[in-house]
């Protein structure tokens, strides 16, 4: 049986009182409203519509025709181009409204539930925002989960039907027992009897709790339930009138045939010249009665065996009847003119029985009245507001406890694995050695003490052989050609005087710098250069080793003076040491860029999964507020951010014998600087991109410039002129530079080249915060 065929006999002494429209209060106004979307089309063209309170309206319209932008606008989701909207007299979002906040229940198309919860934390996470008591929210899920026949409270999200998600995503716009609610289409995909049992209860709440129900459906035959329709079409309504005028005014059996009419005439209600109805302003005017709705309204009765729904609610009766509390003396406050004293009996039953039924939420409605402003956090609403959003986000984590621990340990993974393929020294590199000293390796013999001759044997034994794999070669083109043919990385040329040359030069001070001669000892270096990183190890490793060898035998002969070579060649080092590694440049920069994107990957995808699944408003729209989102988040990236840092300094340090010689403590404030710029742009991509794909690319995109040009992985000094002034103002440029100063050279918070990495810290995140500001200004148009 359709809606429509429901039988329209009036119904006598359980019928509701005549009650006139226009003795009730406006719940929600809408005025003029003018919305598109950027340069598109517009969505919202002149529409204007009234919602009393206590009543139910249906906007009926085709798909894409513009009632889920009115529902936003409604709710202060969305800002309209031109024209007004009320809730109760005030504007939405105002501290006068309420709203958003606990006089709202709204049920958003999408499911907007989190999946990792199941559905009693659902509702105890709304019910908390809301301020009920846990009990009272138990309570009412019991309550909710028999009427609406939930699956039990223990089941995840994720794992229920999509016609189960929709019911406990209705639950939850019904948890809090709201003033207003704001349902968009929330019959799609749930059965015909279920679909009934809703529509009976939302009647149930407009009757006896004085409910104001908007809602949305495509279903024509279901919004005869309503007591008022607005026949929407292209952004504009059509027609706005109860179920029953409308049929009558166009004398048809089916409003499905009123709507076909007015689409075929399309004549919005809005303009000034319609015939179709009056102005608003006067349709409004029109005695409608609470009567129209229920004579078109479900009727069934105890007595129609056939019917389904009869069962359905003497379901909802019984439970109404089982909760047996007596009702609080103030209840008729909530009822609306004219039906508060009224004995109506619903399926043969006393109304005020199922009434009472509710009466143990009384406690919830008396706070509603109540409704202390949510946009600002104050007192004991945002303590329940910031206690909801922290469970929340403890149970994301928890439920998703292996991914958490792969968070917090991957940047200590990526520094582990940076550490060892960057930065450290090279080893087993193939060389060549021609000896024309000696002639055949196998005749070069070791000699201790004061021992002037065949020096180059004593050389060349103390080349770490860890780094450079001796190749003995008995000419010079035999190792050309090798090296020719990448063999080896190159080779080193002892001439047959090497040790005469090496006192020569020590006796000859004049003479000791020549470096074209490697030390002034007519060795010859040939090197392959394409790898300036090998090719500086392999000069590097010959000359402390050259170095070694001067001073073994400086002391073995007892003279300073004449072979004193190297002491002067390498001075002590300013900062740093003898045998500093890439890695030890790399490190401090490396730590920021691996909190800093983690931190951005973290924010975006949080917030961006959550604005894609409608959680993020429907978060907002139950009165928490944007900063109280932003402050809980906050709490939680630190608590991660402290973690990984801590994990990292410790691989660095520990593993890769990193150094900190500054304030380990400076260094962390430093990183969980960078971790909050890192945050704030995380927040400007949210906003910026709706998809995932386009936040990663975004990240991406962005890693690459930034890890380049910040000098984390190559000298900032190295960059052409005009590419390091813009690299300069980069977010990682001096908070790397301060980090480096930091770890290597001990430097403190004053000095000129720390301070100035915090500053750019915040003041990038500042840039950031001011890009989210009016980024969510413009999306909100
Ligand atoms: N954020 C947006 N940006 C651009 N266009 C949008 C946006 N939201 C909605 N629209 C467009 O506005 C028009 C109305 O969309 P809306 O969601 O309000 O329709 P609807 O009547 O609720 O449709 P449905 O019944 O299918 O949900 C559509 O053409 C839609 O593509």
């Amino acid at each position: 049986m359709s809606f429509n065929e429901l039988p329209e006999t009036p119904r006598g002494s359980e019928s509701v009182p005549n009650v006139r429209m226009e003795d009730r209060q406006d719940a929600v106004s809408v005025k003029h409203a003018y919305k598109s979307y950027g340069k598109g089309e517009q969505v919202l063209s002149n529409l204007t519509m009234t919602v009393k309170e206590g009543t139910i309206y249906t906007l009926l319209g085709s798909s894409g025709c513009g009632k889920t932008t009115l529902l936003s606008s409604i709710v202060g989701m969305t800002e309209l181009d031109k024209g007004e909207v009320e809730i109760f007299g005030h504007k939405p979002g105002t501290k006068a409204c309420g709203i958003p906040g606990k006089k709202i229940g709204y049920m958003p198309q999408e499911i907007a539930l989190y999946g990792e919860f199941t559905i009693r934390e659902v509702m105890s996470y709304f019910g908390v925002i809301h301020g009920m008591d846990s009990d009272v929210i138990e309570d009412r899920r019991v309550f909710l989960t028999r009427f609406l026949n939930l699956p039990k409270g223990n089941r995840y999200i994720r794992n229920l039907s999509g016609g189960q998600q929709r019911r406990v995503s209705f639950a939850t716009a019904l948890l809090h027992e709201p003033r207003i609610l704001i349902l968009d289409e929330p019959t799609v995909g749930v059965d015909p009897l279920l679909r009934r049992n809703i529509w009976q209860h939302l009647l149930n709440l407009a009757e006896t709790r004085n409910t104001t129900v908007l809602i949305t459906t495509h279903y024509i035959e279901e919004a005869a339930g309503a007591h008022r329709i607005g026949l929407m079409r292209n952004g504009r309504l059509l027609a706005e009138d109860s179920p029953r005028r409308l049929l009558h005014n166009y004398g048809f059996e089916k409003l499905e045939d009123v709507f076909f009419k007015l689409c075929q005439e399309d004549k919005p209600v809005n303009d000034d010249n319609s015939e179709l109805s009056p102005s608003p302003e006067k349709n409004i005017q029109h005695d409608i009665h609470l009567e129209d709705a229920e004579n078109l309204a479900f009727e069934v009765s105890d007595s129609d065996p056939s019917s389904n729904l009869a069962n359905n609610d003497k379901n909802v009766v019984a439970i109404y009847n089982e909760r047996n509390i007596v009702k609080p003396n103030n209840i008729n406050d909530e009822i609306p003119n004219g039906t508060s004293n009224n004995n109506k009996m619903i399926n043969g039953k006393n109304a005020n029985t199922k009434r009472d039924s509710w009466a143990p939420f009384q406690a919830v409605v008396t706070k509603h009245e109540e409704d202390e402003t949510t946009l600002r956090c104050r007192g004991v609403g945002c303590y329940n507001r910031m206690r909801a959003l922290f469970m929340k986000n403890f149970l994301c984590m928890w439920r998703n406890i292996s991914f958490v621990f792969f968070v917090f340990c991957l940047p200590a993974i990526q520094a582990a694995l940076f550490c060892a393929a960057i930065g450290g020294q090279p080893r087993s590199l193939p060389f060549g050695v021609v000896n024309y000293e000696v002639g055949n390796p196998i005749g070069c013999y070791t000699t201790a003490g004061c021992s002037l001759t065949n020096m180059s044997c004593n050389f060349l034994q103390l080349i770490p052989n860890e780094t450079l794999k001796l190749h003995y070669f008995n000419n010079e083109k035999m190792a050309h050609d090798d090296a020719l043919q990448g063999k080896i990385w190159g080779y080193l040329l002892i001439p047959s005087n090497f040790s005469e040359s090496v006192i020569q030069t020590g006796v000859n001070k004049a003479d000791k710098y020549r470096e074209d001669s490697f030390l002034g000892t007519h060795m010859k270096l040939a090197l392959d250069l394409t790898s300036q990183q090998i090719a500086y190890t392999v000069q590097h490793v010959l000359s402390l080793a050259f170095q070694n060898f001067n001073q073994r035998l400086s002391r073995a002969c007892g003279s300073n003076d004449t072979i004193d070579l190297p002491k002067s060649l390498i001075a002590e080092p300013i900062y740093g040491s003898i045998d500093s590694t890439f890695r030890e440049f790399m490190a401090p920069g490396i730590i920021l860029s691996i909190i800093f994107f983690m931190s951005v990957a973290l924010t975006g995808s949080a917030f961006i999964t959550e604005k894609k699944e409608g959680m993020l408003n429907r978060t907002l729209i139950s009165g928490v507020s944007t900063g109280e989102i932003i402050t809980a988040h906050m709490i939680t990236q630190y608590i991660v951010m402290a973690g990984q840092t801590l994990l990292v300094l410790l691989v660095m340090i520990f593993m890769f014998e990193v150094e900190i010689k500054g304030s380990t403590f400076l260094a962390i404030a430093l990183t969980l600087a960078q971790g909050t710029c890192g945050m704030a742009y995380g927040f400007l991509i949210s906003v910026f991109c709706t998809e995932e794909r386009n936040a990663i690319q975004m990240a991406l995109g962005s890693f690459y410039p930034n890890l380049l040009l910040s000098g984390v992985v190559w000298p900032f000094e190295s960059m052409p002129v005009i590419l390091r002034q813009i690299a300069m103002f980069l977010p990682q440029t001096m908070a790397c530079e301060a980090m480096r100063s930091i770890f290597s050279r001990g430097w403190g918070f004053m000095h000129p080249k720390v301070w100035p990495g915090f500053a750019v810290s915040l003041a990038w995140s500042l840039v950031f915060w001011g890009g989210v500001l009016i980024l969510a200004r413009y999306r909100k148009k």
